[in-house]
């Protein structure tokens, strides 16, 4: 028996969809909302995402809906409409989420217009919401196939992050908690922003050695962020930062990842965001990255350097030529 049965997802993007459907394997009733028409029929009359998940046949007790009134007999609700949406999408739902509402954030992003977290942007528009947050190294696809996944979930309240795993929790699907929200936050918004970098590497054909330097250099970066924001260092050492980032990192099938390889081999950025429907969380968080930075007085070079390629404020051989002259420095620096 659980507190939660009736789970709510909005968004049906491919993450959305991979959630919804292992909460309904985890023994839940499902509604997803979808901001497409076209999905949300997809969804119920062929029981696929044909178009942001295809090739995996959805659970029965699955349930697509375009009207936000439709969820206000969810018990929790996982929000998962991309970071830069996400504002707009919590005030359409806001009139029907009844108060203690516990709403798990599953974007890995920061809001570019105002450099706010998505517990900030819940906080703004259901400020009587439980916020949680659920992040860490998942591609959907593996996660909607049943491949074994672990990820952070982190609810400031025990008690109740304690009983959303157990409601959304599968041998195949493991969530272990935390009390961290902004270590995970910053752990998923950052590690999109080193994969565009890491993929700039592999695609200039930079060697295996400066992707791990990368990654290495990179992981300092995020902790130093998340310590000045108030994080746990241990937060970004597990599933939501490092797990994140190694994944994100060596998977030409992340995004964000393959993104930076078109980038590293010559691709226009334009190109490449024309040519995908899906989301690359990292493209609009770098200067948001960058500004919160500097806000904090924080060095994050590589996220920097990142930026300013995305920016067309320089050219990648540039950015990396600049980065290599560096002065030599302590390593925990
Ligand atoms: N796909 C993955 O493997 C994972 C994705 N995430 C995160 O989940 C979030 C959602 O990503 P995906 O599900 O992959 O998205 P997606 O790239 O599969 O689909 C794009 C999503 O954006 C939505 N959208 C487009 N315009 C919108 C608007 N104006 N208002 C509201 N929604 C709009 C679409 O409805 C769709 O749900 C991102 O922050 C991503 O970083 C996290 C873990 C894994
Ligand atoms: O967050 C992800 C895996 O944990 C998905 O990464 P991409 O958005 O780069 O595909």
């Amino acid at each position: 028996m659980t507190d939660f049965q009736t789970i709510g997802v909005i968004g049906a993007g491919a993450w959305g969809t991979a959630l919804a459907q292992t909460a309904a394997k985890a023994g839940r009733d499902v509604l997803i909302w979808s901001f497409e028409q076209d999905v949300a029929d997809v969804i119920n009359n062929k029981h696929e995402n044909t178009i942001f998940l295809p090739d995996v046949v959805l659970e029965p007790s699955i349930a697509a809906v375009t009207a936000m009134a439709d969820l206000d007999v969810c018990d929790a609700v996982l929000a998962v409409a991309p970071a830069q949406h996400l504002r707009g999408t919590l005030e359409k739902f806001a009139p029907f989420a009844r108060r203690g509402l516990p709403i798990i954030l599953c974007a890995k992003g920061i809001e570019q217009s105002s450099l706010s977290m998505m517990t900030q942007v819940l906080g703004e528009t259901i400020p009587s919401a439980i916020p949680a947050v659920l992040s860490g190294p998942s591609f959907a696809i593996d996660t909607a196939q049943g491949l074994p996944t672990a990820v952070t979930l982190a609810c400031k309240d025990e008690a109740i992050g304690t009983a959303l795993i157990e409601a959304l929790g599968t041998p195949r699907f493991r969530p272990y908690l935390a009390t961290d929200l902004i270590g995970a936050e910053i752990g998923g918004a950052v590690k999109n922003v080193l994969a565009i970098g890491c993929g700039i590497v592999e695609g200039r054909g930079l060697g295996k050695s400066a992707h791990a330097a990368l990654i290495a250099r990179g992981f300092a970066e995020m902790t130093r962020l998340a310590l000045a924001l108030g994080a746990r260092r241990e937060t970004l050492a597990g599933l939501c930062g490092l797990g994140d980032l190694v994944l994100t990192c060596s998977s030409p099938q992340s995004r964000n990842m393959s993104c930076g390889l078109a980038l590293g081999r010559g691709v226009h950025l334009d190109d490449i965001l024309g040519s995908r429907r899906s989301v690359t969380e990292g493209v609009a968080s770098a200067p948001a990255v960058v500004a919160l930075a500097k806000r904090h007085g924080v060095e994050m070079p590589i996220c920097e350097a990142v930026d300013d390629i995305l920016a067309g404020r320089t050219s990648v051989e540039d950015a990396i030529e600049a980065l290599l002259a560096r002065p030599f420095t302590l390593e925990s620096a």
